[in-house]
């Protein structure tokens, strides 16, 4: 299901002129500084945020003027953050409200419930109070409710949250093997990099590049975007995009030919 955001402008967080487009299966990355409207654009889309002008279409219909909230529910799903917060469930409730756009039986409602469960490894805190839970826990369980949801689309805002970084690649890579449209407000970069398929910058509400993330974040992106010194290499491991960060300014260490410090 594809996504499409053109000219949007929002009545908060300075977005003005926004162009996005996420392609059906496309796991796309949402960057920017602290405050630079990711979480506000990302708002617009899943319908807590009304635009003041532009369009919003996830697979061709607009959320705002043709669908209804429950339609657009069936076809987006989110993991906010903070999403559960606020509310006595249980883990199993918690999840099952992932249910309430389509209206199910409620024995094939318990089944999506338990295989969400399941998928995120937390069929063993199912009756567990939500709010007892660890980060970590709280946001595979928000991912669990966004599974049973079963949108095409799947909004994401900065989902590795409290994630040790073994969680935070069994996360990733559990979003990516679902093969679902994704768009993500990320701000450790170098997940971004190894697990985005396209990047989208934001500065102070508008896009100011976007495309694969080697193209993207150029060292000197980085320090006009975030004001950091950035060095891009490869991961030696995974081979995707690394990036090594320094304060702008800081004295750069001499470097080998081999990119060694000397
Ligand atoms: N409800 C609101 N009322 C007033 N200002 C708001 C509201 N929501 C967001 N803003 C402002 O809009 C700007 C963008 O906020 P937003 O949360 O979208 O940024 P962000 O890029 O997600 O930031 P972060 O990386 O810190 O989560 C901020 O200056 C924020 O204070």
């Amino acid at each position: 299901m594809r996504v499409e955001l053109t000219g949007l402008h929002l009545p908060l967080g300075g977005v003005a002129g926004a162009d996005l487009r996420v392609e059906p299966g496309e796991f796309v990355g949402l960057i920017g500084p602290n405050g630079s409207g990711k979480s506000t654009l990302l708002r617009s889309l899943y319908r807590t945020l009304r635009p003041e002008a532009g369009t919003v279409l996830v697979g061709g219909d607009d959320v705002w003027r043709t669908l209804s909230a429950r339609r657009s529910a069936q076809r987006i799903a989110v993991v906010a953050q903070h999403g559960g917060d606020g509310f006595d469930f249980t883990v199993a409730e918690l999840v099952a409200t992932g249910r309430t756009p389509h209206r199910g039986a409620p024995a094939a409602d318990r089944r999506i419930v338990a295989a969400a469960l399941e998928r995120v490894g937390m069929a063993g805190k199912a009756d567990r109070v939500y709010t007892t839970l660890s980060g970590g826990e709280r946001q595979r369980a928000l991912l669990a409710r966004a599974l049973a949801q079963q949108g095409g689309v799947l909004v994401l805002d900065e989902p590795t949250n409290h994630l040790d970084v073994h969680a935070q690649f069994e996360l990733l890579d559990l979003i990516r093997s679902l093969r679902v449209t994704a768009l993500a407000a990320l701000h450790e970069l170098n997940l971004a990099a190894a697990y985005c398929d396209r990047l989208y910058v934001l500065d102070a509400g508008r896009i100011v590049a976007h495309g694969a993330p080697a193209d993207v974040l150029t060292p000197d992106l980085l320090a006009e975007v975030f004001g950091v010194r950035a060095h891009l290499g490869v991961n030696p491991l995974t081979g995707r995009p690394n990036l090594a960060f320094a304060p702008l300014g800081q004295t750069p260490v001499p470097l080998t030919e081999t990119g060694d410090p000397r």
